[in-house]
């Protein structure tokens, strides 16, 4: 039995626009998911995921002669994409081992938000890849995990994925993704990073796609993807500079930008705006948006304690940058 941990991750800078070439950094929090897998004697997948629904849930698919739907009457989209996520980590671990056939039992257990920004699903994939190839005997190193998390969300998310989650969660710290190229950062100030929650969630792959629409109908749509690429351009300055006033100031203006292309909501606005009512020095939606999360920076008490009495924020805490990424437990 192997378990391996991975870290979520905010958005600095640039999320959505590193979707057509533009760079981004997010950056690895301190809450992380687990994954737990063990060999089984048959071909099948045992998944237990109580962190998916309140309720939680354990499911049994796949093996040969079996249907491979999973043995549960709740066949939400929710199920479907987890079972895309974990089939997809399995997959890419028995081909990193040159395996095929083999079962495992899997336990998914995680600290962060589902779909709402902080990438419960890159850290569930890299968790996962890590724990399955070493169960079967193999090591991968971080650069490998990464690239194979990202072939699983490039599928299950349609062809609509960046590098940057994956990367992230794989390595720790925060990093630089823009294309093909993932680089982390290094000697990064003190982000006091505080986050708001409003117990929603996001539809990555439509949030995506309206974004294309946008950028596809309006030219003034793409420039302000190419726009939100300089400010993550002039964050890497401020980020070099240690200036973390000059980042809360440009995540402020990243946050317009994203609200323009149309994935803010009004739970997240009305949380970014408590957040610079509070004098955070800056504050934005993270992730895909339509719901979840917003990151503020805020070396003060004043925005955690804004964000608790704001109507529509269900949870706020204050959150550390990871500097380990993919890590074994056991
Ligand atoms: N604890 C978990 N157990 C099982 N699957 C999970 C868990 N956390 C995340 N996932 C998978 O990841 C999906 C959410 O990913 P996504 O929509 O990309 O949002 P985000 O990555 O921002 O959290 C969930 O719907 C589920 O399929
Ligand atoms: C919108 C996007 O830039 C980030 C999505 O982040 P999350 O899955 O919502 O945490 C998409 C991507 O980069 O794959
Ligand atoms: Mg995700």
């Amino acid at each position: 039995m192997t378990t391996s941990s991975a870290p979520g991750k905010v958005y600095l800078f640039g999320e959505h626009a590193v979707v057509y070439g533009e760079p981004a950094v997010p950056c690895a929090i301190e809450r992380r998911a687990r994954v737990t897998v063990e060999r089984r004697e048959d071909e099948r997948l045992r998944v237990r995921a109580n962190d998916l629904t309140l309720d939680g849930f354990t499911v049994t698919w796949g093996g040969s002669g079996t249907d491979p739907r999973p043995d549960v009457d709740v066949p939400t989209p929710l199920v479907e994409a987890a079972m895309g996520y974990i089939d997809g980590a399995i997959e890419q671990a028995l081909d990193a081992a040159g395996e095929d056939g083999i079962g495992f039992d899997i336990t998914v257990e995680s600290d962060i938000p589902l779909g709402a920004g902080l990438g419960s699903s890159a850290a569930v994939v890299v968790a996962g890849i890590d724990a399955a190839a070493r169960e079967l005997g193999v090591e991968l190193d971080a650069g490998t995990i990464a690239d194979r998390a990202y072939r699983v969300e490039y599928d299950v998310q349609d062809g609509q994925a960046s590098r940057a989650d994956t990367f992230c969660s794989a390595m720790g710290g925060a990093v630089r993704v823009q294309g093909d190229d993932c680089q982390r950062i290094e000697d990064v100030p003190t982000l006091p990073f505080v986050i708001g929650y409003d117990g929603n969630t996001g539809d990555t792959g439509k949030l995506v796609a309206g974004v294309r629409e946008l950028k596809e109908a309006y030219g003034f749509a793409a420039d302000t993807v190419e726009s939100i690429g300089d400010i993550v351009r002039s964050g890497e300055i401020a980020l070099d500079d240690g200036d973390v006033e000059e980042i809360g100031r440009l995540m402020n203006f990243n946050h317009g930008l994203l609200s323009a292309l149309g994935v803010s909501a009004r739970s997240l606005d009305t949380m970014v705006w408590a957040a610079r009512e509070a004098d955070a020095l800056g504050a934005k939606l993270t992730g895909s948006g339509g719901g979840g999360c917003i990151v503020a920076l805020d070396r003060t008490e004043q925005t955690h304690t804004a964000l608790e009495y704001t109507p529509g924020c269900e949870d706020a805490f204050r959150a550390e940058l990871d500097t380990e990424g993919v890590r074994r437990e056991r």
